[in-house]
Protein backbone atom coordinates (compact mmCIF):
# COMPACT_ATOMS: atom_id res chain seq x y z
CA UNK A 1 0.00 0.00 0.00
CA UNK A 2 1.14 3.18 -0.67
CA UNK A 3 0.96 6.99 0.79
CA UNK A 4 -1.22 9.31 -1.47
CA UNK A 5 -0.01 13.65 -1.28
CA UNK A 6 -2.22 15.80 -2.94
CA UNK A 7 -1.65 19.63 -3.14
CA UNK A 8 -4.99 21.53 -3.39
CA UNK A 9 -6.24 25.29 -3.49
CA UNK A 10 -3.72 28.05 -4.68
CA UNK A 11 -0.38 27.26 -5.25
CA UNK A 12 2.34 28.67 -2.94
CA UNK A 13 6.25 28.41 -2.82
CA UNK A 14 7.21 25.40 -0.75
CA UNK A 15 4.97 22.94 -1.90
CA UNK A 16 7.35 20.99 -3.15
CA UNK A 17 9.82 21.34 -0.63
CA UNK A 18 6.73 19.58 1.27
CA UNK A 19 6.31 16.76 -1.36
CA UNK A 20 10.57 15.65 -0.72
CA UNK A 21 10.57 16.60 2.67
CA UNK A 22 7.99 13.52 2.70
CA UNK A 23 9.10 11.43 0.28
CA UNK A 24 12.61 11.55 1.26
CA UNK A 25 11.52 10.18 5.18
CA UNK A 26 8.72 8.25 4.10
CA UNK A 27 10.75 5.81 1.69
CA UNK A 28 14.19 6.37 3.78
CA UNK A 29 13.11 6.14 7.15
CA UNK A 30 9.74 3.68 6.83
CA UNK A 31 10.32 2.08 3.65
CA UNK A 32 6.94 3.31 2.30
CA UNK A 33 5.56 4.12 -1.35
CA UNK A 34 4.01 6.81 -2.25
CA UNK A 35 1.91 8.03 -5.59
CA UNK A 36 1.03 11.81 -5.99
CA UNK A 37 -2.61 12.97 -7.25
CA UNK A 38 -2.65 15.48 -10.05
CA UNK A 39 -4.43 18.29 -9.75
CA UNK A 40 -5.68 18.53 -6.02
CA UNK A 41 -9.09 16.60 -4.96
CA UNK A 42 -9.97 16.46 -9.03
CA UNK A 43 -6.69 13.21 -9.12
CA UNK A 44 -8.13 12.04 -5.88
CA UNK A 45 -11.88 12.10 -7.64
CA UNK A 46 -11.03 10.94 -11.24
CA UNK A 47 -8.00 8.10 -9.79
CA UNK A 48 -5.45 10.68 -11.66
CA UNK A 49 -2.16 9.22 -10.25
CA UNK A 50 1.70 10.10 -10.79
CA UNK A 51 4.53 8.12 -9.03
CA UNK A 52 6.34 9.99 -6.58
CA UNK A 53 10.26 7.57 -6.02
CA UNK A 54 12.92 9.50 -4.52
CA UNK A 55 13.92 10.27 -8.51
CA UNK A 56 10.99 12.29 -9.20
CA UNK A 57 11.45 14.97 -6.40
CA UNK A 58 15.18 15.01 -6.82
CA UNK A 59 16.15 18.83 -6.66
CA UNK A 60 12.43 19.94 -6.14
CA UNK A 61 12.84 22.01 -3.23
CA UNK A 62 13.65 25.00 -4.75
CA UNK A 63 11.05 24.58 -7.41
CA UNK A 64 8.21 27.09 -7.42
CA UNK A 65 4.66 25.65 -7.92
CA UNK A 66 3.97 22.19 -7.13
CA UNK A 67 4.90 19.32 -9.64
CA UNK A 68 1.57 17.30 -8.93
CA UNK A 69 -0.51 20.74 -10.28
CA UNK A 70 -3.65 21.56 -8.05
CA UNK A 71 -7.36 22.75 -8.29
CA UNK A 72 -9.73 24.48 -6.55
CA UNK A 73 -12.14 21.38 -6.92
CA UNK A 74 -14.77 20.17 -4.42
CA UNK A 75 -14.08 16.69 -3.76
CA UNK A 76 -17.93 15.97 -3.12
CA UNK A 77 -19.36 18.01 -6.28
CA UNK A 78 -20.29 16.12 -9.46
CA UNK A 79 -18.98 12.43 -9.75
CA UNK A 80 -17.05 12.70 -6.34
CA UNK A 81 -18.13 11.88 -2.45
CA UNK A 82 -16.07 9.75 -0.28
CA UNK A 83 -17.39 6.60 -1.44
CA UNK A 84 -15.68 7.42 -4.49
CA UNK A 85 -12.72 8.42 -2.83
CA UNK A 86 -12.38 5.05 -1.07
CA UNK A 87 -13.13 3.32 -4.10
CA UNK A 88 -10.56 4.99 -6.05
CA UNK A 89 -7.57 4.97 -3.17
CA UNK A 90 -8.65 0.72 -2.79
CA UNK A 91 -8.56 0.35 -6.73
CA UNK A 92 -5.25 2.30 -6.67
CA UNK A 93 -3.47 0.91 -3.78
CA UNK A 94 -3.35 3.75 -1.76
CA UNK A 95 -4.13 3.84 2.01
CA UNK A 96 -3.90 7.26 3.59
CA UNK A 97 -3.64 11.03 2.28
CA UNK A 98 -1.51 13.13 2.64
CA UNK A 99 -3.58 16.87 2.40
CA UNK A 100 -1.54 19.99 1.43
CA UNK A 101 -3.81 22.79 1.43
CA UNK A 102 -5.15 25.71 3.20
CA UNK A 103 -8.87 26.39 5.30
CA UNK A 104 -10.71 24.79 2.25
CA UNK A 105 -8.69 21.83 1.56
CA UNK A 106 -8.50 21.13 5.12
CA UNK A 107 -12.73 21.59 5.49
CA UNK A 108 -12.57 19.12 2.79
CA UNK A 109 -10.32 16.67 4.30
CA UNK A 110 -11.92 17.08 7.36
CA UNK A 111 -15.25 15.65 5.87
CA UNK A 112 -13.28 12.83 3.94
CA UNK A 113 -11.77 12.37 7.33
CA UNK A 114 -15.02 12.12 8.81
CA UNK A 115 -16.45 9.39 6.47
CA UNK A 116 -13.32 7.29 7.60
CA UNK A 117 -10.94 8.17 4.78
CA UNK A 118 -7.17 8.16 6.32
CA UNK A 119 -5.52 11.74 6.07
CA UNK A 120 -3.20 13.98 7.70
CA UNK A 121 -3.30 17.84 6.23
CA UNK A 122 -0.24 20.40 5.84
CA UNK A 123 -1.07 23.40 5.91
CA UNK A 124 -0.49 25.88 3.03
CA UNK A 125 -1.17 29.57 2.34
CA UNK A 126 0.67 32.74 0.93
CA UNK A 127 -1.97 34.77 3.25
CA UNK A 128 -0.39 33.59 6.83
CA UNK A 129 -4.18 33.45 7.50
CA UNK A 130 -4.72 29.92 9.16
CA UNK A 131 -4.86 30.58 13.03
CA UNK A 132 -3.62 27.61 14.30
CA UNK A 133 -0.20 27.05 13.06
CA UNK A 134 2.03 30.15 13.75
CA UNK A 135 3.53 30.57 9.80
CA UNK A 136 2.63 28.90 7.03
CA UNK A 137 5.19 28.55 4.16
CA UNK A 138 4.83 30.75 1.01
CA UNK A 139 4.17 33.78 3.45
CA UNK A 140 7.68 34.77 3.65
CA UNK A 141 8.60 34.77 0.44
CA UNK A 142 5.49 36.57 -0.85
CA UNK A 143 6.70 39.31 1.73
CA UNK A 144 10.34 39.06 0.19
CA UNK A 145 8.79 39.56 -3.39
CA UNK A 146 6.39 42.09 -2.40
CA UNK A 147 9.25 43.92 -0.65
CA UNK A 148 11.40 44.09 -3.45
CA UNK A 149 8.47 45.16 -5.59
CA UNK A 150 7.67 48.23 -3.39
CA UNK A 151 11.54 49.02 -3.24
CA UNK A 152 11.34 49.39 -7.11
CA UNK A 153 8.34 51.49 -6.82
CA UNK A 154 9.49 53.36 -4.51
CA UNK A 155 12.49 54.38 -6.77
CA UNK A 156 10.23 55.26 -9.57
CA UNK A 157 7.68 57.23 -7.05
CA UNK A 158 10.40 59.04 -5.84
CA UNK A 159 11.88 60.33 -9.41
CA UNK A 160 8.63 61.38 -10.65
CA UNK A 161 7.12 62.84 -7.44
CA UNK A 162 4.48 60.34 -7.58
CA UNK A 163 1.78 58.77 -5.20
CA UNK A 164 2.45 54.91 -5.63
CA UNK A 165 -0.37 52.53 -4.29
CA UNK A 166 0.75 48.65 -4.37
CA UNK A 167 -1.64 45.96 -4.42
CA UNK A 168 -1.00 42.97 -2.62
CA UNK A 169 -2.59 39.51 -1.84
CA UNK A 170 -4.45 38.78 0.90
CA UNK A 171 -8.12 37.57 0.75
CA UNK A 172 -9.44 38.15 4.58
CA UNK A 173 -6.28 38.60 6.39
CA UNK A 174 -3.14 41.49 5.94
CA UNK A 175 -0.55 39.84 7.07
CA UNK A 176 1.35 40.35 3.60
CA UNK A 177 0.42 43.80 3.34
CA UNK A 178 1.58 44.49 6.88
CA UNK A 179 5.03 43.10 6.63
CA UNK A 180 5.86 44.10 3.28
CA UNK A 181 4.66 47.75 3.75
CA UNK A 182 6.75 47.89 7.36
CA UNK A 183 10.24 46.32 5.29
CA UNK A 184 9.33 49.11 1.99
CA UNK A 185 8.64 51.69 4.47
CA UNK A 186 5.16 52.44 3.48
CA UNK A 187 3.33 55.25 4.50
CA UNK A 188 0.25 53.63 5.03
CA UNK A 189 -0.92 50.05 5.04
CA UNK A 190 -4.90 49.19 4.18
CA UNK A 191 -5.83 45.82 5.05
CA UNK A 192 -9.08 43.96 5.50
CA UNK A 193 -9.25 44.01 9.53
CA UNK A 194 -9.09 47.78 9.11
CA UNK A 195 -11.69 49.82 7.41
CA UNK A 196 -10.50 53.30 7.04
CA UNK A 197 -11.84 56.01 5.39
CA UNK A 198 -10.87 57.64 2.11
CA UNK A 199 -10.56 61.29 4.20
CA UNK A 200 -7.61 59.37 6.90
CA UNK A 201 -6.28 57.83 3.81
CA UNK A 202 -6.07 61.29 1.70
CA UNK A 203 -4.79 62.94 4.68
CA UNK A 204 -1.80 60.43 5.16
CA UNK A 205 -1.02 60.76 1.63
CA UNK A 206 -1.38 64.65 2.33
CA UNK A 207 0.82 64.77 5.14
CA UNK A 208 3.68 62.85 3.01
CA UNK A 209 3.30 64.86 0.61
CA UNK A 210 3.53 67.93 2.45
CA UNK A 211 6.98 66.61 3.95
CA UNK A 212 8.29 66.64 -0.09
CA UNK A 213 8.10 62.61 -0.16
CA UNK A 214 6.77 60.70 -2.99
CA UNK A 215 4.37 58.27 -0.43
CA UNK A 216 4.05 54.83 -0.93
CA UNK A 217 0.51 53.17 -0.09
CA UNK A 218 0.10 49.62 0.36
CA UNK A 219 -3.48 47.46 0.11
CA UNK A 220 -4.73 44.00 0.52
CA UNK A 221 -7.00 43.12 -2.43
CA UNK A 222 -9.44 42.31 0.40
CA UNK A 223 -9.22 45.75 1.83
CA UNK A 224 -12.51 48.03 2.06
CA UNK A 225 -13.46 51.46 2.71
CA UNK A 226 -15.45 52.16 5.46
CA UNK A 227 -18.18 52.97 2.66
CA UNK A 228 -18.13 49.58 1.20
CA UNK A 229 -20.04 46.47 2.17
CA UNK A 230 -17.44 44.43 0.44
CA UNK A 231 -14.50 44.27 -0.91
CA UNK A 232 -14.21 45.27 -4.19
CA UNK A 233 -14.66 42.09 -7.24
CA UNK A 234 -15.03 42.67 -11.06
CA UNK A 235 -13.19 39.21 -11.74
CA UNK A 236 -16.56 36.59 -11.22
CA UNK A 237 -16.34 33.77 -9.12
CA UNK A 238 -13.58 31.28 -8.39
CA UNK A 239 -14.34 27.46 -8.82
CA UNK A 240 -15.83 27.72 -5.40
CA UNK A 241 -18.44 29.91 -6.22
CA UNK A 242 -16.24 32.98 -3.91
CA UNK A 243 -15.77 36.22 -5.64
CA UNK A 244 -12.12 36.83 -7.16
CA UNK A 245 -10.63 39.88 -5.23
CA UNK A 246 -8.58 42.33 -7.10
CA UNK A 247 -8.55 45.99 -8.73
CA UNK A 248 -8.69 47.98 -5.02
CA UNK A 249 -5.86 49.75 -6.13
CA UNK A 250 -6.70 51.03 -9.48
CA UNK A 251 -9.83 52.03 -7.56
CA UNK A 252 -8.28 54.10 -4.81
CA UNK A 253 -5.31 55.56 -6.97
CA UNK A 254 -7.55 58.22 -9.08
CA UNK A 255 -9.58 59.28 -6.04
CA UNK A 256 -6.37 59.84 -3.97
CA UNK A 257 -4.81 61.65 -7.13
CA UNK A 258 -8.12 64.19 -6.93
CA UNK A 259 -8.40 64.55 -3.39
CA UNK A 260 -4.28 65.27 -2.90
CA UNK A 261 -3.57 66.90 -6.30
CA UNK A 262 -0.64 64.27 -6.12
CA UNK A 263 0.03 62.04 -9.42
CA UNK A 264 -0.96 58.71 -8.46
CA UNK A 265 -0.35 55.29 -9.97
CA UNK A 266 -1.26 51.54 -8.90
CA UNK A 267 -0.19 48.39 -9.20
CA UNK A 268 -1.47 45.31 -8.39
CA UNK A 269 1.36 42.63 -7.67
CA UNK A 270 -1.11 39.30 -8.23
CA UNK A 271 0.14 36.16 -8.71
CA UNK A 272 3.56 37.40 -9.02
CA UNK A 273 3.83 37.01 -5.39
CA UNK A 274 3.06 32.97 -5.44
CA UNK A 275 5.53 32.19 -8.07
CA UNK A 276 9.08 31.31 -8.47
CA UNK A 277 11.89 30.03 -5.82
CA UNK A 278 10.69 29.70 -2.38
CA UNK A 279 12.89 31.85 -0.02
CA UNK A 280 14.91 29.38 2.48
CA UNK A 281 12.92 29.94 5.39
CA UNK A 282 9.86 28.54 3.60
CA UNK A 283 12.09 25.51 2.03
CA UNK A 284 13.12 24.74 5.65
CA UNK A 285 9.98 24.88 7.35
CA UNK A 286 8.26 22.81 4.24
CA UNK A 287 10.19 20.39 4.16
CA UNK A 288 9.87 19.95 8.01
CA UNK A 289 5.87 19.79 7.78
CA UNK A 290 6.76 16.89 4.79
CA UNK A 291 8.46 14.99 7.22
CA UNK A 292 6.09 15.37 9.92
CA UNK A 293 3.09 14.71 7.99
CA UNK A 294 5.34 11.17 7.48
CA UNK A 295 5.22 11.26 11.10
CA UNK A 296 1.50 11.65 11.46
CA UNK A 297 0.75 8.97 9.22
CA UNK A 298 2.96 6.23 10.63
CA UNK A 299 1.41 7.35 14.25
CA UNK A 300 -2.17 7.07 12.67
CA UNK A 301 -3.07 10.25 13.64
CA UNK A 302 -5.86 11.09 11.50
CA UNK A 303 -7.94 14.33 10.83
CA UNK A 304 -4.89 16.37 11.84
CA UNK A 305 -2.56 18.63 10.36
CA UNK A 306 1.00 19.35 11.22
CA UNK A 307 1.23 23.07 12.52
CA UNK A 308 4.43 25.37 13.94
CA UNK A 309 4.20 26.60 17.51
CA UNK A 310 6.93 28.60 17.76
CA UNK A 311 10.32 26.12 16.26
CA UNK A 312 8.63 23.48 17.11
CA UNK A 313 6.18 21.08 15.14
CA UNK A 314 3.06 19.98 16.57
CA UNK A 315 -0.45 18.49 15.38
CA UNK A 316 -3.78 19.97 15.25
CA UNK A 317 -6.94 18.52 14.93
CA UNK A 318 -8.72 19.67 11.43
CA UNK A 319 -12.02 20.88 13.70
CA UNK A 320 -9.54 23.45 15.78
CA UNK A 321 -7.31 24.21 12.64
CA UNK A 322 -10.92 25.05 10.55
CA UNK A 323 -12.76 28.35 11.31
CA UNK A 324 -11.02 30.62 12.50
CA UNK A 325 -8.32 33.26 10.96
CA UNK A 326 -5.53 34.10 11.77
CA UNK A 327 -5.78 37.67 11.43
CA UNK A 328 -3.79 41.13 12.28
CA UNK A 329 -4.81 42.05 15.57
CA UNK A 330 -5.11 45.46 16.70
CA UNK A 331 -2.08 45.91 18.40
CA UNK A 332 0.22 44.88 15.47
CA UNK A 333 -2.00 47.27 13.25
CA UNK A 334 -1.60 50.18 15.95
CA UNK A 335 1.89 49.21 15.95
CA UNK A 336 2.69 49.85 12.04
CA UNK A 337 -0.05 53.01 11.93
CA UNK A 338 2.61 54.84 14.38
CA UNK A 339 5.15 55.04 10.64
CA UNK A 340 2.20 56.15 8.91
CA UNK A 341 1.72 59.69 7.49
N1 LIG B 1 -16.37 22.89 3.46
C1 LIG B 1 -15.91 22.32 2.33
N2 LIG B 1 -16.32 21.09 1.97
C2 LIG B 1 -15.86 20.50 0.86
N3 LIG B 1 -14.99 21.07 0.00
C3 LIG B 1 -14.56 22.29 0.33
C4 LIG B 1 -14.99 22.99 1.50
N4 LIG B 1 -14.37 24.19 1.53
C5 LIG B 1 -13.61 24.21 0.45
N5 LIG B 1 -13.71 23.09 -0.27
C6 LIG B 1 -13.04 22.74 -1.52
O1 LIG B 1 -11.63 22.82 -1.34
C7 LIG B 1 -11.10 23.64 -2.35
C8 LIG B 1 -9.84 24.29 -1.84
O2 LIG B 1 -10.20 25.34 -0.96
P1 LIG B 1 -9.76 26.83 -1.29
O3 LIG B 1 -10.09 27.11 -2.72
O4 LIG B 1 -10.32 27.71 -0.25
O5 LIG B 1 -8.20 26.72 -1.18
P2 LIG B 1 -7.37 26.58 0.13
O6 LIG B 1 -7.00 25.16 0.30
O7 LIG B 1 -8.09 27.21 1.28
O8 LIG B 1 -6.10 27.42 -0.27
P3 LIG B 1 -6.08 29.02 -0.49
O9 LIG B 1 -5.12 29.51 0.54
O10 LIG B 1 -5.60 29.18 -1.88
O11 LIG B 1 -7.48 29.54 -0.30
C9 LIG B 1 -12.21 24.64 -2.65
O12 LIG B 1 -12.04 25.27 -3.89
C10 LIG B 1 -13.42 23.76 -2.58
O13 LIG B 1 -13.68 23.09 -3.79
O1 LIG C 1 -5.20 31.98 -7.78
P1 LIG C 1 -6.62 32.40 -7.60
O2 LIG C 1 -7.57 31.28 -7.73
O3 LIG C 1 -6.92 33.59 -8.46
O4 LIG C 1 -6.78 32.85 -6.08
C1 LIG C 1 -6.34 34.05 -5.56
C2 LIG C 1 -6.48 33.97 -4.06
O5 LIG C 1 -5.62 32.99 -3.54
C3 LIG C 1 -4.78 33.56 -2.58
O6 LIG C 1 -3.56 33.87 -3.22
C4 LIG C 1 -4.47 32.57 -1.48
O7 LIG C 1 -5.61 32.21 -0.82
C5 LIG C 1 -5.51 34.82 -2.11
O8 LIG C 1 -4.66 35.79 -1.58
C6 LIG C 1 -6.17 35.25 -3.40
O9 LIG C 1 -7.36 35.97 -3.16
MG1 LIG D 1 -9.02 29.13 1.01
Amino acid sequence: MSIGILTSGGDCPGLNAVIRGAVLKGTQIYNQEFVGFRGGWRGVVDGDIMPLARKDIQGISKQGGTILGTSRTNPFEGDGGADRVRENMARLGVDSLIAIGGEGTLAAAKRLTDAGIKIVGVPKTVDNDLSATDYTFGFDTAVQIATDAMDRLRTTGDSHGRCMVAEVMGRHVGWIALHSGMAAGAHVILIPEQKTSLDQICAWVQSVKDRGRAPLVVVAEGFHLDSMDDPHSERGLDAFGRPRLGGIGEILAPIIEERTGLETRATTLGHIQRGGTPSSYDRVLATRYGMAAVDSVMHQRWGRMVSLSGTSITHVAFEDALGKLNTVSQSRYDEAAILFG
